[in-house]
């Protein structure tokens, strides 16, 4: 069966309920493309009010416990009872800012699968790393230690994310971003064999309108995640229309 594409926007810390109607324009173009899946994860604090929209809404993170003496942390069970049906774990904001390790993306992604959550489960190598040759190697090494030991092959998807390509306007070219995810895709098919083929792989980093079709149209590439472009319906909604050109 043929992997359906999956456009997210990952709207990071940013949007109050007045920006709420772009999320309601970006709903209703989604339902003008129903081939393509939509969703959008804005901060915890609009998930609920997001979901009362009637679109597909997710966290940004969770933490690996269910509940407890965590300050300041919200748990995958939580996301679930607001109305959120997926949940990012292990963007480089985390890895980085917050020192989460493969072990901790594990343990998240466990989580809220367990939970009933769809996981987009990120990995990226940084400038440094591409440039010593090593974006493969690094990637894959993520992948093999932050999968989770067991999981249902269509409630998780992978993002790609080259760190340096986020919010800099810099992209892979698009021979790197196939090469990228048939070495995922061949990785997951040493761990789960011909399930591999089910899971979604998505590319993130400075994705538009304008490149979302070249993109998207690199094999192996069933979606994207996006973060400044899906901040507004008129520029999400592009890339929307460009991943049901492909569909
Ligand atoms: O980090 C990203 C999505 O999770 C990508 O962000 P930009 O689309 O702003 O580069």
């Amino acid at each position: 069966m043929a992997r359906r594409k999956y456009v997210v926007g990952n709207w990071k810390m940013n949007g109050l309920r007045a920006g709420l109607g772009e999320a309601e324009a970006i709903f209703a173009a989604a339902r003008d493309h129903a081939p393509v899946d939509v969703a959008l994860c804005p901060p915890f604090t609009l998930i609920g009010a997001m979901a009362a929209l009637g679109g597909t809404v997710g966290g940004q993170d969770c933490h690996a416990q269910d509940a407890g003496a965590f300050t300041g942390s919200v748990a995958a069970p939580m996301l679930a009872d607001v109305g959120a049906s997926l949940v990012i774990v292990g963007h480089s904001e985390r890895r980085d800012g917050f020192g989460e390790t493969n072990d901790d993306v594990k343990a998240k992604a466990e989580a809220a699968l367990a939970a009933g959550l769809a996981v987009i489960l990120c990995v990226g190598e940084s400038r440094a790393v591409r440039e010593s040759g090593g974006a493969i190697d690094h990637v894959l090494k993520q992948v093999r230690e932050s999968l989770p030991d067991d999981f249902e092959r269509a409630a998780l998807a992978i993002a790609y994310e080259p760190i340096w390509a986020i919010g800099t306007g810099l992209v892979p070219t698009i021979e790197d971003v196939a090469a990228m995810h048939g070495s995922i895709r061949a990785a997951l098919s040493e761990r789960i064999g011909a399930g591999a083929a089910e899971v979604r792989l998505l590319y993130g980093g400075s994705v538009t309108g304008d490149n979302a079709a070249d993109l998207l149209g690199a094999g192996d590439v069933d979606g994207a995640l996006v973060g400044g472009a899906s901040l507004s319906a008129a520029k999400f909604v592009p890339i929307i229309e460009a991943a049901a050109g492909l569909s």
